[in-house]
């Protein structure tokens, strides 16, 4: 039986933080701030955040705030809510969300809630569910949701709701995992998962899984690691993840590590990135893997950071 190569893993995302100049460097160039995100709660979950030095990871953080409140996904980018959550979310592992002007950043967000309760990305105006789910995630942990219409923007995520129980990411748009995660996530960190049909979602949900046990993001789609993250925290957000075979799912995850020099692929024997090694790991807390520490299905957290920052515990 295959295993997760913990010790593996960890010194391929210390790599990967520290490299600058290789092609997979260039190209997360404009979404460090996200790689910074998918690699430090990785680390998180494996019980191995001490490897990294805190307080020089949150002082480039902060460097890649831009004057408006929001973050960009660099030194001198131009702002998104992408990144914006992304350094909320790093700043929460290491328990310094404090360190924020927490009104400037909330202000920023809540300025992006457009007129029919959807959120655009940034100032271009791009509307996407995925941004509804950010932006209400973000605010959440900020304990600033009271500064946007959640009832509207509850409202247009169910406008995105389709006859196959799924969610795209605008009203008509094809269902789409990715889209139904944001959708039930965001539907359950507002305490509105009731206006889920469960049934027909879980369904779809659950014919993602292919024979090799992995998940795919639509019908005839190959499976992919990181869909282990989008469909099964959706299945566990609406009580049906007893409808997937989920020993398949842990041997597809692990027969997606780079044996040699660590990392996971969005399928086997293809090449590893730091994104699809979170997603794997994640996944693989999803399906509370021994020693793995549990994530949040919802905020993408560990639950103890979650308990830490939502709670006051
Ligand atoms: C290597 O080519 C790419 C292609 C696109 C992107 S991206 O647009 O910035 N982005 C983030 C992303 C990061 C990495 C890594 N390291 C790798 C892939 C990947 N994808 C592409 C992907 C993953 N599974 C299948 N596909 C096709 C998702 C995408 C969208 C996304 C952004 C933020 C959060 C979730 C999803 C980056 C690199
Ligand atoms: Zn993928």
């Amino acid at each position: 039986m295959e295993e997760l190569l913990v010790g593996k893993h960890v010194k391929y995302i210390i790599t990967v933080e520290k490299r600058k100049d290789d092609f997979e460097s260039v190209v997360m160039e404009h979404l460090r701030l996200n790689g910074a995100y998918w690699g430090l709660t990785t680390l998180d979950i494996m019980g191995k955040l001490a490897a990294v030095e805190q307080d020089e990871v949150i002082s480039w953080v902060m460097q890649c705030q831009h004057e408006s409140g929001g973050f960009g996904g660099n030194i001198g980018h131009d702002p998104h809510v992408l990144y914006t959550l992304s350094a909320i979310q790093v700043l929460a592992l290491f328990d310094k969300v404090h360190v924020l002007d927490i009104d400037k950043v909330s202000n920023y967000i809540a300025g992006l809630q457009n007129e029919d309760g959807s959120f655009s990305g940034d100032i271009w105006g791009e509307v996407d569910t995925r941004f509804s789910y950010i932006a209400i995630l973000s605010l959440a942990l900020l304990h600033r949701l009271d500064k946007v219409d959640v009832g509207k923007a509850v409202k247009y995520i169910l406008s995105c709701k389709n006859v196959d129980g799924g969610f795209g990411c605008t009203p008509g748009a094809e269902s789409h995992a990715g889209q139904i995660f944001c959708c039930v996530a965001a539907l359950a960190i507002t305490g509105s998962l009731h206006h889920v049909d469960k049934d027909l979602l879980g369904w779809w949900l659950c014919e993602r899984q292919v024979k090799s046990g992995g998940l795919n993001g639509r019908p005839e789609k190959l499976p992919d690691v990181c869909y282990s993250w989008w469909v099964l925290s959706s299945l566990i957000m609406i009580d049906r993840v007893h409808w997937i075979d989920k020993g398949k799912l842990v041997k597809f995850i692990l027969d997606c590590q780079d044996k040699e020099n660590g990392g996971i692929s969005d399928r086997p024997d293809d090449a590893v990135d730091v994104f699809h090694t979170y997603f794997g790991v994640a996944g693989l807390s999803l399906l509370e893997y021994p020693g793995i520490k549990p994530i949040d299905p919802a905020y993408a957290l560990p639950v103890d950071v979650v308990n830490r920052v939502m709670l006051g515990r």
